[in-house]
Order: C-alpha cells, then sequence, then structure tokens
C-alpha cells in the first residue's frame, strides 16, 4: 500500500497472475482497509498491479473440492472485507485497470466512485452465467450503483458490460486512458471532499448504506450456512469444475 503527499491511499492489489480473491489477499485487504482506518487517510483508492486485471473475483480453488474448514473461514472473511470496504466512513473509489468480474465487480461496487479504462475490458455480476448465484449483498452492490430494472436484467442474465455499456448505465462514473489518469481521476473525487467536514460525510454515508449493510449483519449466519450449502452441492461442484477446466484450456490457447 502507498499513501501519498496529499493523504490518500492508494491501495494497489496485487496476486498475480489475475488476482483472485484467496483467504490470503482477503485477510490482506482487511488489514490494510483497518491501517487506512487508522492512520485517517482522506481517503482509498483500489487498484490493480497487473496490466489488465482489476481482480478476477474469488478464487475458485478455495470453492472447488473445499476444505471445510478453511471454506467457512474464507467466506466469512469476504463478509468482513465487503463490511469494511461497502461501509467505510472514507472516502472510497476503484481505479479500474482491467477486467472486473463477479467478485472483482463486487470490489468496485463497494466503493463511491469508479473509473475504467478504456479498452476491450469487461465488468459484471457473471454468477449465474457460471450455474452459480450471487449473494444478496453482491446483488445489493450492483443495485446501489446502477438502476434496479438494469440490476435486475444483468444478474439474471449473468452481463458483463463492455466499458461503454458500463458508463451508459452508471456502473462506473467516467473512463480514463491510462492507469495513472484513472488514479489521478479518483483523486479529484476524493479531493470533492476536502471541505466537507469528515465525521458529516462519514455518517452520512452510513447512513445512507446502512440498510443494505444491516441485511448482512442481522443475517450473517444464514448467508454462510448458504453459502456452504451451495458449495458442497455435487451440482455446484460440477460446474465449477467445468468453468476450471474452460479457464485452462483457454489460458493454454
Ligand atoms: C459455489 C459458490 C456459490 C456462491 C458464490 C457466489 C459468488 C461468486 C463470485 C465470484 O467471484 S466467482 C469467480 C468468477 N470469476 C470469473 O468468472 C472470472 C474468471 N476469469 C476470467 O474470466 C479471466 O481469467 C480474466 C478475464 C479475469 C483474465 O483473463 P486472462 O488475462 O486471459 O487470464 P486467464 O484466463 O488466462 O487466467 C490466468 C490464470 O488464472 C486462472 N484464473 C482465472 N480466474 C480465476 C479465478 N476466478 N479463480 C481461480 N483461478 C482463476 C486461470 O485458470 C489461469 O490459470 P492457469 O493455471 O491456466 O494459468
Amino acid at each position: 500500500m502507498a499513501v501519498d503527499n496529499d493523504g490518500i491511499a492508494v491501495v494497489t492489489l496485487q496476486r498475480p497472475p489475475v488476482n483472485s480473491l484467496n483467504l490470503d489477499l482477503l485477510q490482506a485487504m482487511n488489514n490494510t482497509f483497518d491501517d487506512v482506518a487508522k492512520n485517517k487517510s482522506k481517503g482509498m483508492i483500489l487498484t490493480s498491479a497487473s496490466p489488465t486485471v482489476f481482480s478476477a473475483g474469488l478464487d475458485i480453488m478455495e470453492m472447488y473440492k473445499p476444505d471445510p474448514k478453511r471454506v467457512e473461514t474464507f467466506w466469512v472473511t469476504l463478509q468482513d472485507m465487503w463490511l469494511k470496504l461497502f461501509g467505510a466512513s472514507f472516502p472510497t473509489a476503484a481505479a479500474i485497470n482491467g477486467h472486473a468480474p463477479a467478485g472483482g465487480c463486487l470490489i468496485a461496487t463497494s466503493c463511491e466512485y469508479r473509473v475504467m479504462l478504456s479498452g476491450k475490458f469487461t465488468i459484471g455480476l457473471n454468477e449465474t452465467a457460471l450455474g452459480i448465484v450471487a449473494p444478496t449483498w453482491f446483488q445489493d452492490s450492483l443495485r446501489h450503483t446502477i438502476p434496479t430494472r438494469q440490476a435486475e436484467i444483468a444478474l439474471t442474465t449473468g452481463k458483463m458490460f463492455t466499458v461503454d455499456e458500463a458508463l451508459k448505465v452508471g456502473l462506473i462514473d467516467e473512463t480514463a486512458a491510462d492507469k495513472a489518469e484513472a488514479i489521478e481521476k479518483c483523486k479529484k473525487f476524493i479531493k470533492r471532499f476536502d471541505k466537507i467536514p469528515s465525521l458529516a460525510r462519514g455518517m452520512t454515508k452510513q447512513i445512507f448504506r446502512q440498510e443494505v449493510l444491516k441485511k448482512l449483519l442481522t443475517n450473517r449466519q444464514a448467508d454462510t450456512k448458504q453459502f456452504l450449502d451451495l458449495v458442497n452441492q455435487p451440482k455446484v461442484q460440477q460446474s465449477l469444475e467445468l468453468y476450471l477446466a474452460m479457464l485452462k484450456q483457454k489460458s493454454q490457447k
């Protein structure tokens, strides 16, 4: 993590090759978000060290033939990550410098502002296309960002938006030619709050987001159980196996 002169933390995801979110990366993100809050940074920008992938979403290896204890810890840590990021009182922005499918889109939509690089990248919640279900809070994060009708159609079809489509529907706020420009645009967004008292800003954001946050906070155990039931279904394991094989085949071409 780097904190620049103007007090804005730039947090770079760096788990090659595709920043897939495994238990270790999620734990590191949680520690970093706590540090950003403790250091009283003006705000946080999330970006990626990869030139083509912001994040490939959840690491499928954490869910394929999982160890029962680890997969439960994995899910609870993912819930923590979302609660910290979506509920952060400090300003948050995503400089999306590559593809952002599924959990990658979740991270981006948990931030308050999104700038994505122009190019052949895509962003969206593609879970249904993989035969899995986007949990309530994934769906809520999308619904919080784009109009309800478009969110429903996107979720049920597993739509991956091109950069132009994402801009048109409001899934991203701006485009940028390169990563430096994306970070600059995110900084400009965060600097808008320079003259707004941070306590009032933070509380207003938390009130605005509290309904969605409360839904998970009061249903955490049920949400975990639902995930564990789903992940242990033979049909879901079969879908994950096929998907992994497809990804492997594609990467070897
Ligand atoms: C049962 C679960 C129930 C509920 C949970 C619901 C919530 C799910 C949320 C999720 O996030 S599920 C994950 C969904 N993610 C995806 O569908 C993305 C899959 N990846 C891609 O589409 C592409 O990799 C990419 C567009 C992100 C990047 O493309 P490219 O740069 O061409 O890289 P490769 O495809 O060649 O991949 C390199 C390498 O990485 C492996 N990999 C890719 N994504 C994942 C992943 N999500 N988890 C684990 N591993 C992944 C891929 O297999 C390649 O591995 P090699 O060993 O062949 O190099």
